[in-house]
């Protein structure tokens, strides 16, 4: 059975629907991304999922039981790492760890094992306030506290927003390792790139789920001629760009923008025509499409369809 299992759940705010007939199924030892951008109904549905919040429609079961008939057996199996606030923040971090451990019944010293690669990076600081540590570090500790009971199945929601880079990399690593040892985990983020540190994806808009699949055979099922290219005005270009025949769709990207053709061209061919219109500057290569890309297409697709209705 699988550690999470979601079907047709839709949740609504008054007229907001912040979820649409949204399934989806973890496995156990699984890490999956839940990826879209602020507002789209990632905690709204970790709210469902973790028994904190009722569906309007739909079923979802976690490590085998139903949300709403078995939801204090879900409590005890499940750890939550929610997006804000979820450390007493005039608590130090061993008092913090203390808490939650009681709470749950078990010890720090019974759990060691599972959370000892990622505290003994928070160990020296064990007597400081965790309102006074550092983004990573918070997070660092947050993710000990969801441990401390040992789950079965991991929600994290939003884990590494407002943390610097290095931290965000270390986290995902112990992701990775914790994966490992047979839990499943469901984490939401706003940032593509960590797409790709997933198994699987879902990929999520205006409460919709647009796709589920892995990062790589997301990335594959984008099948039209992708572009990178980039001149000396880039707002001009993004307008020019825009009424070429030749161009299906194009967004800014970085420093780029990301040309979607209709053909497959050789990238002479735009640069010639982009010189011929004064651009100046002009860098262009054939890209392969990353996951924003299949996510931006989706999405687009979606909202002309919502639009038409
Ligand atoms: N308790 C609530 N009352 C009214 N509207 C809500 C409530 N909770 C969420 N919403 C709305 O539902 C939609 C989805 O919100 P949700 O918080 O699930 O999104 P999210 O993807 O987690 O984004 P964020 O990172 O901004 O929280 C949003 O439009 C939000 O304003």
């Amino acid at each position: 059975m699988s550690a999470i299992t979601a079907a047709h759940i839709s949740k609504s705010f008054g007229e907001v629907r912040a979820l649409q007939d949204v399934s989806l199924s973890v496995e156990h030892g699984e890490l999956f991304g839940l990826i879209g951008p602020d507002g789209a109904g990632k905690s709204t549905l970790f709210r469902i999922l973790t028994t904190l919040l009722l569906a309007d429609e739909g079923e979802a079961s976690v490590a085998g039981h139903p949300v709403v008939k078995e939801y204090k057996k879900i409590r005890r199996k499940v750890g939550y790492m929610p997006g804000k606030f979820s450390l007493y923040q005039d608590l130090s971090v061993q008092e913090n760890l203390t808490f939650f451990a009681t709470i749950f019944g078990t010890t720090i010293e019974a759990n060691y094992e599972l959370i000892q690669d990622i505290y003994v990076q928070i160990e020296p600081f064990k007597t400081r306030l965790a309102g006074k540590l550092s983004g990573g570090m918070k997070q660092k500790l947050a993710l000990c506290c969801a441990l401390i009971h040992k789950p079965e199945v991991l929600f994290l929601d939003e884990p590494t927003t407002g943390v610097d880079a290095v931290s965000r990399k270390e986290f995902w690593e112990m992701l990775q390792r914790l994966k490992e040892k047979g839990i499943a985990i469901l984490v939401s983020t706003p940032y593509m790139d960590e797409a790709e540190l997933c198994d699987r994806i879902a990929l999520i808009q205006h409460g919709k789920i647009l796709q589920t699949d892995s990062p790589a055979r997301l990335r594959t099922s984008y099948t039209h001629p992708l572009y990178a290219v980039k001149a000396a005005d880039t707002y001009r270009l993004l307008k020019g760009l825009r009424e070429a025949i030749y161009t299906r769709s194009v967004l800014p990207f970085g420093g780029f923008l990301h040309l979607s053709t209709r053909d497959i061209m050789d990238p002479e061919q735009i640069k010639n025509d982009l010189d011929r219109k004064g651009f100046s500057n002009i860098e262009i290569k054939k890209i392969e499409a990353t996951v924003e890309d299949v996510f931006l297409e989706l999405s687009e697709t979606d909202e002309l369809k919502t639009a038409t209705r």
